[in-house]
C-alpha cells in the first residue's frame, strides 16, 4: 500500500482536507449524472457533515478518526462525486447555474465593455477579468459571455479550462493593476460553505481583496461606469444565513463591511442567498451598523434554537 505523502506546513485548506477519490473509488450512483434531486441533497449533506466532522477531528489531533473519515469519503466518492451532485443540482431542471444571477447584475455593465469594445474596433478596451472560485463547468452562463474573461481554479478539475488550484496557495498577484493575474470580479458560489472551519472561510473572504483591479480600461473613460470597483460574488445556502445559531444577515454584512465591502445587489431564494458586494475599501457610506468598528468576528450565539445549523464565519481583520 502507498504510503500517505505528509505536508508539513500546517493550517493550510487544503492540509486539512481529505483527497480526492479516484474514478475507480466513486459508487455506481455517484458515477450516474441522473441522481435524483433527493439523492443529490443527500449526497452534498453528508459529505459536507463528514468534511465538518474531519476538521473537529484534525483540531483535536485524532488520527485514527481522521483516517476513519477519509475512507468513509473514499467509499462515497470523495470530491469527485460531490461536485458531480453539486453539478447535477446547478442542472436547468434544478434551479440553474448560479452565475446566471451574476450575469443579470451586471449586464449594463457588459452592455457598455461590448459598446466600447466595438467602437475601438481593437482588445485595448479589455475584458471584465473574472476569477470563478470552485468552477464546475466552462461552460455556464459567465463563461458564455463574449465580454468576460474569466479563469476558472477548483480543488479538483473536471476539465481542462479550469485549473486545478487551492484559491488560499493561488500565488498573490505583482502590485500593478493590469497585471493578469488580477480581477475585476470574484466569484465564490458555494464554496465558503464547502470549506470546513469558521476561520478558513473569514481567511477566504479576506483573500480576495489581494486579487482584485480597479476597472477594465474602457470603464474608466465613461462617465457612468468610471466609478467601478471591483465586485464579489457570494452565493451561499439560505439556511446558513437565515438559520444558524452562530450567523445571520447583520454578522455577514459586518464582516464584508469590515473587509471592504459595500452590498450591491441581493437576492434570496428558499435555497440559496446570492449577493453581490462591491470593494470599496475606505469608504464607509455603508457603515451604519454598530458593528462598523470591529475587526474581530468570534463564534457566539447569535439566535439560540435546537433547530438551527452551526454555521459561521469568523475573522480576525487585523492578522
Ligand atoms: C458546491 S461546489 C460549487 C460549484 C459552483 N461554483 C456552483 O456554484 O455550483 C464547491 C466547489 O468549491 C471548490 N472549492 C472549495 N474550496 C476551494 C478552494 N480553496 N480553492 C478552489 N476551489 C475550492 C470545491 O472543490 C467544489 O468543487
Amino acid at each position: 500500500m502507498a504510503v500517505k505523502k505528509r505536508n508539513k506546513r500546517p493550517g493550510l485548506l487544503s492540509h486539512t482536507r481529505p483527497r480526492i477519490a479516484a474514478k475507480n473509488q466513486l459508487t455506481p450512483s455517484a458515477t450516474t449524472v441522473s441522481l435524483s434531486s433527493k439523492a443529490t441533497r443527500n449526497l452534498i449533506r453528508s459529505h459536507h457533515q463528514r468534511l465538518k466532522a474531519r476538521e473537529r477531528a484534525v483540531l483535536a489531533g485524532d488520527k485514527a478518526q481522521v483516517a476513519q473519515i477519509d475512507a468513509q469519503i473514499d467509499a462515497n466518492g470523495g470530491l469527485e462525486s460531490y461536485q458531480l451532485a453539486s453539478k447535477t443540482g446547478q442542472s436547468r431542471e434544478r434551479g440553474g447555474d448560479s452565475s446566471t444571477v451574476l450575469l443579470e447584475w451586471i449586464r449594463p455593465l457588459l452592455r457598455r465593455i461590448k459598446q466600447a469594445r466595438q467602437q475601438d474596433g481593437s482588445m485595448s478596451s479589455g475584458k471584465l477579468r473574472l476569477l470563478e472560485v470552485g468552477a464546475l463547468s466552462t461552460k455556464n452562463a459567465c463563461s458564455q459571455h463574449d465580454c468576460i474573461d474569466a479563469t476558472r481554479i477548483d480543488l479538483h478539475s473536471q476539465e481542462p479550462g479550469i485549473l486545478q488550484q487551492d484559491f488560499m496557495e493561488r500565488p498573490l498577484p505583482a502590485a500593478d493593476n493590469d497585471n493578469k493575474d488580477r480581477f475585476h470580479a470574484i466569484s465564490l458560489s458555494l464554496v465558503l460553505n464547502y470549506v470546513p472551519s469558521a476561520a478558513q472561510r473569514g481567511e477566504m473572504l479576506k483573500r480576495c481583496s489581494a486579487f482584485f483591479t480597479p476597472s477594465p480600461p474602457c470603464l474608466l473613460r465613461d462617465t457612468e461606469t468610471k466609478n467601478f470597483a471591483p465586485y464579489l460574488f457570494l452565493v451561499l445556502p439560505a439556511a446558513c444565513v437565515l438559520n444558524s445559531r452562530y450567523f445571520n444577515s447583520e454578522r455577514l454584512n459586518d464582516i464584508a463591511t469590515c473587509l471592504g465591502y459595500s452590498k450591491f445587489k441581493e437576492k434570496v431564494t428558499n435555497k440559496l442567498i446570492y449577493q453581490l458586494w462591491e470593494f470599496r475599501p475606505g469608504s464607509h457610506h455603508n457603515n451604519s451598523n454598530k458593528n462598523k468598528t470591529a475587526t474581530i468576528f468570534r463564534k457566539e450565539e447569535l439566535n439560540p434554537g435546537k433547530t438551527r445549523n452551526n454555521f459561521t464565519i469568523t475573522l480576525n481583520a487585523n492578522s
